[in-house]
């Protein structure tokens, strides 16, 4: 079978949990294959972000049109983009060369607490970039800001998806792996998407993993309900099979081997 190709443009984290590196390991552990465009270097662990180093929106351009210009890419999957002028690039980016899909994880605030995005830059992100992707997929936390409210139910979430999804003219899936009870995502079609909530600490890179996920199964031709719930499964299981490393939140865990009745079998 032909072998399919995604692209992350995202920032890097140093522990490998979230950002480019998670995305990788997704793309791999689903059979794709996986590039990278890399918007910033963040200093980060399982305790959280000490640093930050943007890319220069040049350097961004440079690498997109590297991968593009050689390389057909079947789906996109965009996170971290701190500021206006690389949100600017890859927006032009995206228009020249109109990859058939776009996921786009509107990264705000790490769950460490720390700030991945420039304040300023809000606006672009609302009304240049979120409107190209043809699925946005944000937590809580960054719909309440692009919404301007407080979102603080699945009863909620249902509204907040609908005026989102309008307001971005695109498709939203809102993820409620903020509030209590089973894990929620809604879909702006109404259509939900539901797991048992894993009481664990060892959720760092579930939203990377989650549109990265998304972006693959996209790519290998799934139509995005069954992309979306299968991302999900994949999500699940990898928290479910996280172990601790560091001293805080660890990454999920990506790996898992097929056996001989072509059944996944994850690798604890
Ligand atoms: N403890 C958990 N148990 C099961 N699923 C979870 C848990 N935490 C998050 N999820 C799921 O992981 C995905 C990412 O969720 P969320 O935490 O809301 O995003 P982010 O990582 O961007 O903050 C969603 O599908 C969400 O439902
Ligand atoms: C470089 C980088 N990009 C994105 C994130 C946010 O990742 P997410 O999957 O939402 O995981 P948490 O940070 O919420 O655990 C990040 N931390 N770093």
């Amino acid at each position: 079978m032909e072998r399919k190709h995604v692209l992350t443009i995202a920032g890097s984290d140093s522990g490998g949990g979230a950002g480019i590196q998670a995305d990788l390991k997704v793309f791999s552990a689903l059979g794709t294959y996986g590039m990278s465009v890399i918007t910033a270097v963040t200093a980060q662990n399982t305790l959280g972000v000490t640093a930050i180093q943007e890319i220069d929106a040049q350097i961004v351009k440079s690498q997109l049109d590297a991968v593009f210009s050689d390389i057909r890419v079947d789906a996109v999957k965009i996170g971290m983009v701190s500021n206006q002028e690389i949100m600017d690039v890859i927006a032009e980016s995206i228009q020249r060369y109109q990859p058939p899909h776009v996921v786009m994880d509107p990264v705000m605030i790490a769950k460490s607490g720390d700030p991945l995005l420039q304040e300023d830059s809000i606006a672009t992100l609302r009304s240049v970039l979120l409107p190209m992707a043809t699925l946005i997929t944000p937590n809580l936390p960054e719909a309440e800001v692009l919404l301007g409210c407080n979102i603080t139910s699945t009863t909620e979430m249902r509204q907040a998806v609908k005026e989102l999804a309008g307001k971005m003219n695109t498709q939203v899936l809102l993820k409620g792996g903020h509030l209590d009870g089973d894990a929620v995502d809604i879909l702006s079609t109404g259509k939900e998407f539901s797991s048992p909530r894993i009481e664990t600490p060892h959720t760092h890179g579930t939203g990377c993993s989650l549109s990265s996920a998304i972006a693959a199964y996209l790519a290998l031709g799934e139509p995005i309900d069954e992309a979306i719930a299968k991302a999900k499964e994949y999500v699940f299981q990898a928290i479910c099979h996280a172990f601790p490393i560091g001293n805080g939140h660890s990454p999920i865990h990506h790996f898992y081997q097929w056996d001989q009745g072509g059944r996944k079998v994850w690798d604890s």
